[in-house]
C-alpha cells in the first residue's frame, strides 16, 4: 500500500487508487468507464458532448490527469484542493478519494453542466434518480410509513432510524459495480443476520440521548430518491416530535457520485411524498411547512463536493457545524471524509478517528468501501476472518457516535 497523506495525519495509510486487486482500483478502472457509457445514453447529448465523454474515457483509462480549463468557474477551488500537484499523474496513482471526486467534476464538465447554454444545470444522473424515486420499491417504502406511524414511539423511532441507515444502500453508483449488490436487510431491519452482515456497530442509544433535547441538528444528506425519502422521514420525526428545534439539511451544490442529493432532488422527493397520500403525504406537508417557516433550512456548500476530508473544511462550514448540538453524516463517502480515507484498523475507536470534528457527530452508513473504524475488536476479527469483502459488500451498516 502506497502511503501519502491528504490531511497530514500518519495514523493509517491513505487508500490509494491503484493497488492491484483493490476495490478502489476496480472503481476507477471498471465502474467509471461503465458510468461514462451510461451517461452517454442518459440524455440525447450532442456529438460534441459525446466526444468529450469519449476523451474523458480515454484519459481515465490510459492517460494522465488533465487540469480544468483556464476559464472553469471553479479552477481556483480545485487548484486549492490539489489539482496542480495531481496533474500529469495517472488516475490510478492518486488517492482514491481525490480521484473519484475529480472524476465527477470532469464528467459534469464533459456534458457542459457548468457552461452557459442549453445544457447548463442539466443533471446527467436525473433519469436514473427519477426512475428510482418513482419505482414500486419507493411506493412500498412510503406506504410503510402508515404502519410505522402506528407503532409504539420507541419502535417507531428505531424503525425510522434503521430505514434511514439502510436507505444508504440505495446508491446508484454502487449498483453499477460488478461486485455483489447490497443485501436485503430483512424483516429484522438489518439488526442481526448472518456473519458479515447487519448492524455491526450500534451506538443508537447515545444518538437518541444527543437528540433528546437538541437545539439545532445538521443533517448531511447523501443520496437522493430511496435514501433521501427515509432521511426526510427521520428529519420529520425529529422536528414533529419537538426533540429538535431546527434542522439544517446539507446537500450537494451539483450532481456528484451519481445519486447524491441536490436541491432539485429534495424538491422532487418532497413532491413524491406529498403525492403519495397517507402518512407520507402528511410527512411531506409538515416538511414543506418547516421549510417555509425556517425550522428546516437547506445548505449546499461547495466543500460538500471537495475531494478532501472534513478536517480541511473552510471556516464558514466549520462554524455551521460548531453551532449545532449534533451533526448527522449519512453514507459511505461522508464517513470516509470524516475519519480520513485510510486503511484504519477497524477496531480503532471511532471517536479517535473522527476526533476534531467541531460538534458531536453521528455516522449512519452502510459499509461500501475499505475505510472502517469503531468496531468491537471481536466483531472486527470475525469480519476480517472472512477476508475484506465485507467492507465493500454493502451488507454491513454502522450507527456510530463521537462526542
Ligand atoms: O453514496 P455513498 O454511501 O456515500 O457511497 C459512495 C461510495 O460509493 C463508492 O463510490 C463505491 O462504493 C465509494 O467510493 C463511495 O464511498
Amino acid at each position: 500500500m502506497a502511503e501519502t497523506s491528504l490531511d497530514g495525519g500518519d495514523r493509517a495509510p491513505v487508500v490509494m487508487g491503484g493497488e492491484p486487486g483493490s476495490y478502489a482500483r476496480s472503481v476507477l478502472t471498471e465502474r467509471h468507464p461503465a458510468l461514462i457509457s451510461r451517461v452517454r445514453d442518459a440524455h440525447p447529448y450532442t456529438p460534441a458532448q459525446r466526444g468529450r465523454l469519449d476523451l474523458l474515457l480515454e484519459e481515465t483509462a490510459s492517460g494522465t490527469v488533465q487540469p480544468l480549463r483556464p476559464e472553469a468557474h471553479d479552477r481556483g477551488a480545485w487548484a486549492a484542493w490539489g489539482m496542480d500537484e495531481h496533474t500529469g499523474v495517472p488516475w490510478t496513482g492518486l488517492p482514491f478519494l481525490w480521484a473519484e471526486s475529480y472524476f465527477y467534476r470532469r464528467l459534469l464538465g464533459a456534458v457542459g453542466y457548468f457552461a452557459p447554454g442549453p445544457w447548463q444545470g442539466v443533471d446527467p444522473f436525473e433519469p436514473s434518480k427519477s426512475a428510482e424515486l418513482h419505482s414500486s420499491d419507493a411506493d412500498e417504502e412510503m406506504q410503510a410509513l402508515d404502519t410505522v406511524a402506528l407503532l409504539p414511539s420507541e419502535e417507531r423511532d428505531r424503525a425510522l432510524l434503521l430505514s434511514s441507515v439502510w436507505g444508504n444502500r440505495a446508491d446508484l453508483g454502487f449498483a453499477l459495480s460488478e461486485r455483489e449488490g447490497p443485501a436485503d436487510p430483512g424483516a429484522d431491519g438489518g439488526t442481526g443476520g448472518a456473519a458479515g452482515e447487519g448492524l455491526v456497530a450500534d451506538e443508537s442509544g447515545r444518538l437518541w440521548e444527543l437528540l433528546g433535547d437538541a437545539e439545532r441538528v445538521c443533517f448531511v444528506a447523501d443520496n437522493a430518491a430511496r435514501e433521501l425519502l427515509p432521511d426526510l422521514a427521520l428529519i420529520d420525526l425529529l422536528l414533529a416530535s419537538r426533540r429538535v428545534g431546527s434542522v439544517v439539511l446539507h446537500i450537494k451544490p451539483h450532481p456528484y457520485f451519481v445519486s447524491d442529493a441536490t436541491m432539485a432532488d429534495v424538491l422532487a422527493a418532497l413532491r413524491r411524498l406529498r403525492e403519495a397520500g397517507g402518512e407520507a403525504a402528511a410527512c411531506g406537508g409538515r416538511l414543506r411547512e418547516a421549510l417555509r417557516g425556517g425550522a428546516l433550512t437547506v445548505r449546499a456548500h461547495p466543500f460538500s463536493c471537495a475531494p478532501l476530508p472534513y478536517s480541511a473544511m473552510p471556516e464558514d462550514l466549520e462554524a455551521d457545524f460548531t453551532g449545532s448540538s449534533l451533526t448527522v453524516l449519512k453514507g459511505d463517502l461522508n464517513y470516509r471524509r470524516l475519519v480520513g480515507d485510510r486503511w484504519w484498523d477497524p477496531a480503532t475507536p471511532f471517536a479517535e478517528a473522527a476526533g476534531g470534528f467541531p460538534s458531536p457527530v453521528a455516522a449512519l452508513r452502510t459499509v461500501k468501501s475499505d475505510t472502517v473504524t469503531g468496531l468491537d475488536p471481536v466483531v472486527a476479527a470475525e469480519l476480517e476472518a472472512g477476508g475484506i469483502g465485507w467492507r465493500t459488500s454493502g451488507r454491513c451498516a454502522v450507527v456510530q457516535v463521537a462526542g
